[in-house]
């Protein structure tokens, strides 16, 4: 009852940015009607620049400067034409495109990227992104995260933070997303609410956490019986949504293992082999969290077999941090399949330390990129991306120049890394025909004049009043004219934000729009 509301409120409003698109994209030629998941979409085309990973070549940049993308009414991409040469040749190959509304992008400052997958974000600690003092994980549970989860007790609280949370994360261009909720079984359902009517891909993990000791009186599951139980209504809740999990699904979500009995981690770990859903759990991210771990359960030789034990290392778990795994362990890791969650602006921000993330690449593992929102401070996983390459040169500084990670590969890993990370490779993280039209329009700012130059500086003054009033409201990120492609991804990662993310589609529906 609640959430049907709910849904109806955010649906009203994602269709309204639709028509503001309608209004405003002079070359859109024909209109669409409403939109909702599920309902039928028109059949688009896309022309423009298109920039992406190679599926298999995270070190290089695919740009395709003259493509056209055909997307169908149900959301996935029919052609991809990386030559267009005419609209009029394109609609011969492809007549069903005719009456298709068309996007052409601006030919220097625009391009179309893969949306973003955040593979790790707590959704309930939103509000409490930036505010960490010096705080360590341990500590930082206790004095701001478990007090902040609780809060969603409140439906209405929930209702305010996961719809913050949902448009602030589509708004950077984030189409897909691992949310970790909290203990409460309406609100979780809240959050999948949410994320169907708005329009963004996800996975809701109900957040499961029975141990007494450790966990608050305030805020823990009362036994092992009510985190499966409650786990199961979750999941009941998202197939009555969405029952074959098109764009949301459960998430089996045992908190870390601290946090959990081993009489509750054995119920996840059989609910995961029966269900065959995806998990997510954290793993080695604290020193101090480790020793924890070894005192909890000195029966298992570590922290990554203490998982194993209860069968929830296997290729569908999503492991956050990973940051001081033993060889041992990494090779266990590697033999189930299990993937890696690196989430640098969290592990920069708590102290945790630097992820070798080459080495988790070179040895095999699979690792997507998680903002952890809220220990990660920041809800951009641009901004991921870019602490990315940051924390990987400081890694470097210590383990050596090969652990650097490009912007190639940072962007590689919050695309197509991510979609392997969450197993829709072969749907998401690129685009490629068959594969659904997940997708963020980029815009920068094309400084007026300066690409060809000006013959001659009128009047006395020293500012280029044009300029310097032209800063006001752009995005961050100045394009002169000079820059190849390379560079203008380049400085996107190094400079941008959100200003820059002007639409953001998933499974062909348009979910945000700045235009
Ligand atoms: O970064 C983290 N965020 C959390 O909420 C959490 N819970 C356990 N371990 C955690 N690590
Ligand atoms: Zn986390």
């Amino acid at each position: 009852m609640f959430s049907c509301r709910l849904s109806k409120q955010v649906f009203q409003r994602s269709t309204s940015h639709l028509r503001l698109q309608k209004r405003t994209i002079a070359t859109m030629t024909t209109t669409s009607s409403s939109r909702k998941y599920n309902v039928v979409n028109d059949p688009m085309i896309y022309i423009g620049t298109f920039i992406q990973s190679p599926r298999d070549d995270p070190r290089k940049l695919d740009i395709c400067e003259k493509g056209a993308i055909g997307v169908s009414a149900d959301g996935v991409i029919e052609f991809f034409e990386r030559e267009m040469e005419s609209y009029d040749s394109l609609i011969a190959k492809y007549p069903a495109y005719e009456d298709a509304p068309v996007l052409t992008l601006a030919p220097k400052g625009q391009f179309f990227f893969p949306g973003f997958i955040d593979t790790h974000i707590h959704a309930p600690q939103y509000p409490n992104a930036g505010v960490f003092g010096s705080s360590t994980l341990l500590d930082w549970l206790n004095k701001y995260t478990f007090p902040r989860e609780s809060s969603l007790s409140s439906l209405s609280t929930a209702r305010t933070i996961y719809s913050r949370c949902v448009a602030r994360t589509l708004s950077h261009g984030t189409t897909t997303a691992a949310y970790y909720a909290t203990i409460h079984v309406p609100a979780t359902n809240l959050l999948a609410d949410i994320c169907s009517s708005a329009g963004q891909r996800a996975f809701v993990g109900r957040v499961c956490m029975d141990h007494k000791e450790i966990n608050p009186d305030y805020y823990r599951d009362e036994s092992a019986e009510e985190s499966l139980k409650n786990t199961c209504a979750c999941i009941d809740h998202i197939k009555s949504i969405d029952p074959n999990y098109e764009l949301v699904s459960p998430i089996i979500t045992p908190r870390f293992a601290p946090s959990c009995t081993a009489e509750a981690l054995e119920k996840l770990g059989k609910l995961a082999k029966e269900t065959n859903l995806p998990c997510q759990t954290h793993i080695s991210e604290n020193r101090n969290e480790i020793q924890l771990v070894k005192k909890l359960f000195p029966e298992h030789d570590s922290y990554a077999e203490v998982y194993d034990a209860f069968g929830l290392l296997n290729p569908k778990m999503i492991l956050g941090h990973a940051i001081h795994l033993s060889n041992k362990e990494m090779e266990l890791i590697r033999s189930r399949d299990a993937k890696v969650s690196h989430c640098p602006a969290s592990n920069s921000a708590l102290t945790s330390g630097g992820a070798r993330v080459r080495w988790l690449l070179d040895s095999g593992i699979t690792v997507g990129l998680g903002t952890d929102v809220s220990g990660g401070y920041s809800p951009s996983m641009l901004e991921a991306v870019r602490s990315t390459a940051l924390v990987s040169r400081h890694v470097a500084m210590t383990d050596g120049e090969e652990c650097k990670l490009s912007v190639e590969e940072a962007l590689y890993l919050g695309t197509r890394g991510g979609a392997k990370v969450v197993n829709l490779e072969d749907k998401i993280g690129g685009f490629e025909v068959g594969m659904e039209w997940d997708a963020q329009l980029i815009g920068l700012t094309v400084v007026e004049n300066a690409e060809n130059g000006k013959e001659e500086f009128e009047g006395d003054d020293v500012v280029d009043k044009i300029a310097f009033e032209g800063a006001k409201g752009a995005g961050p990120v100045d394009f002169f004219g000079w820059e190849s492609w390379d560079d203008r991804v380049a400085k996107w990662v190094y400079n941008g934000d959100d200003r820059n993310t002007l639409s953001v589609w998933v499974k062909g529906r348009m979910v945000w729009s700045r235009m």
